[in-house]
């Protein structure tokens, strides 16, 4: 269980069965979620929904992002597009714990191929439960802006 934190996920076709699986299980931990879609396993463009997602993120109305594709790359790289947003491919708890400790990453991007739902779902709550460090990360975090 969590404090009320709301988030937004999404993700083309590859990670639509994962999607719905962690959409449920931020839903039983306590979370608001929005789901920025795509809603059914047909193929689509992973940039028509990593990128409403991650203005939103950007725009502050969500507290943090999951985005999820087959390799997590191109959602990763599309999120990174905005300056706001520091997305990081998680496909281990430890890196999921690293990258809120260290980077102060706001979207989580989840290999749907490439991983078990369980570890995702694992690597989620990782990451939504862990704080950033701040200190030395703060400084370096700062500077990654243009
Ligand atoms: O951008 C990607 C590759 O890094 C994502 O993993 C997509 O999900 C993948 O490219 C989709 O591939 P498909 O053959 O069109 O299903």
């Amino acid at each position: 269980m969590t404090t009320h934190k709301t988030i937004a996920i999404g993700g083309d076709h590859a990670g639509f069965t994962y999607k719905q699986a962690l959409v449920q299980f931020l839903l039983d931990e306590g979370y608001t979620v929005k789901d920025f879609g795509t809603d059914t396993p047909d193929s689509v463009d992973y940039p028509d929904f990593a990128h409403p997602l991650a203005d939103a993120v950007e725009r502050g109305e969500f507290d943090k992002g999951i985005l999820i594709c087959g390799s997590a790359n191109g959602v990763a790289i599309t999120a990174n597009k905005h300056q706001g947003i520091r997305a990081a491919i998680c496909w281990l708890e430890e890196l999921a714990a690293l990258a809120r400790q260290h980077n102060d990453a706001n979207v989580a991007c989840i290999p749907a191929r490439f991983i078990d739902i369980e570890t995702a779902k694992s690597i989620v709550n990782t990451f939504l439960t862990t704080d950033f460090e701040g200190g030395r990360h703060a400084t370096r975090v700062g500077k990654i802006s243009c």
